[in-house]
């Protein structure tokens, strides 16, 4: 079963108190590194893309994962968030074992990863998009939906989560296409409704692959003083990103993997001046 249903009063509570505190549940984390990833590997016939990666995230941070292109970033984010099931390793989040569970059961229980708008949601409004978004099933929420006469009107139900997505779609500066078709957003737009989506299924940690692609420098500052408003607020980041100005510049850890495994992490200045990084990527074709 799911132990989203752990009382929280278990857990160390940071309580986010910022401009979100009024929809978002609270920012709550066990650890100080909820996230711990440790022997990590992953092959596709005869193919290692993880091979045997371990690291840990800080909480509150924004950490940078990097590395060559097929270094294994994108199937080390797919395997943390189940959507694939590793060979073998464990990803542990929050003090519990979440190896090898479905991407729902991670999302429950606070991470998330951002998606691209799929071509069926692009025929929706971007007001239907939030709409739709999965919600994160809390436990006292469960049990809010058992309990005779608590809070089980539905109607009041969609109300709060109708309050919820306005003041994201606010938070964003996206209220004002509420009504647009989620199809004909730019991209910058598009990559704000993702990251809004996921903000409202009320994470603890964000997973953000290669989020600026295709941004303009404008909507990319504006992207990214909402990851640092967030961030303030108690949001762990976990960030894949080929712009390595914008690596260093914006995370204050950065973890490079090279073969599926990682070469070497730090501060973004003991990365830069890193011989093997170097090598890495000049053998890394980027
Ligand atoms: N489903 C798959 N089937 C076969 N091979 C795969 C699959 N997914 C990934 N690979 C291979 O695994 C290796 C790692 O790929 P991955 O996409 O994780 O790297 P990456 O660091 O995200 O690369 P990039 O920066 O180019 O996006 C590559 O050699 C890739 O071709």
């Amino acid at each position: 079963m799911s132990d989203a249903s752990q009382p929280v009063d278990d857990v160390a509570t940071k309580v986010d108190e910022g401009a979100l505190g009024s929809f978002a549940s609270g920012v709550q984390t066990t650890e100080e590194y909820p996230l711990r990833v440790e022997g990590l590997r992953k092959s596709f016939g005869g193919i290692t893309a993880v091979d045997g990666a371990t690291f840990q995230v800080e909480s509150g941070s924004l950490t940078g994962l990097i590395g060559p292109n097929g270094a294994g970033k994108s199937t080390t984010f797919n395997l943390i968030t189940g959507m694939i099931k590793p060979d073998a390793g464990t990803v542990t989040f929050n003090g519990e074992d979440i190896t090898g569970l479905d991407p729902h059961e991670v999302a429950n229980r606070g991470m998330v990863r951002t998606f691209q708008i799929a071509r069926e949601l692009s025929e929706m409004t971007v007001l239907e998009n939030m709409m739709l978004a999965p919600q994160r099933q809390r436990g006292e929420e469960l049990w809010r939906s058992v309990l005779p006469g608590v809070r089980n009107d539905v109607r009041e139900q969609e109300e709060e989560l109708l309050e919820r997505v306005w003041e994201v779609l606010d938070f964003f500066d996206i209220d004002h296409i509420a009504e647009e078709y989620a199809g004909n957003l730019s991209g910058g737009q598009r990559k704000l409704l993702e990251m809004a989506r996921a903000l409202l299924t009320d994470p603890d940690m964000l997973l953000l692959d290669e989020p600026f692609a295709g941004v303009n420098p404008t909507l990319e500052k504006k992207l990214l003083e909402h990851i640092h408003e967030l961030r303030e607020q108690g949001y762990t980041f976990l960030l894949v990103e080929h712009d390595m100005d914008l690596i260093m510049n914006n995370c204050e850890h950065v973890i490079v993997l090279h073969q599926g495994r990682v070469l070497t992490e730090g501060t973004p200045d003991d990365i830069r001046s890193n011989e093997e990084v170097i090598e890495a990527y000049l053998g890394g074709n980027v």
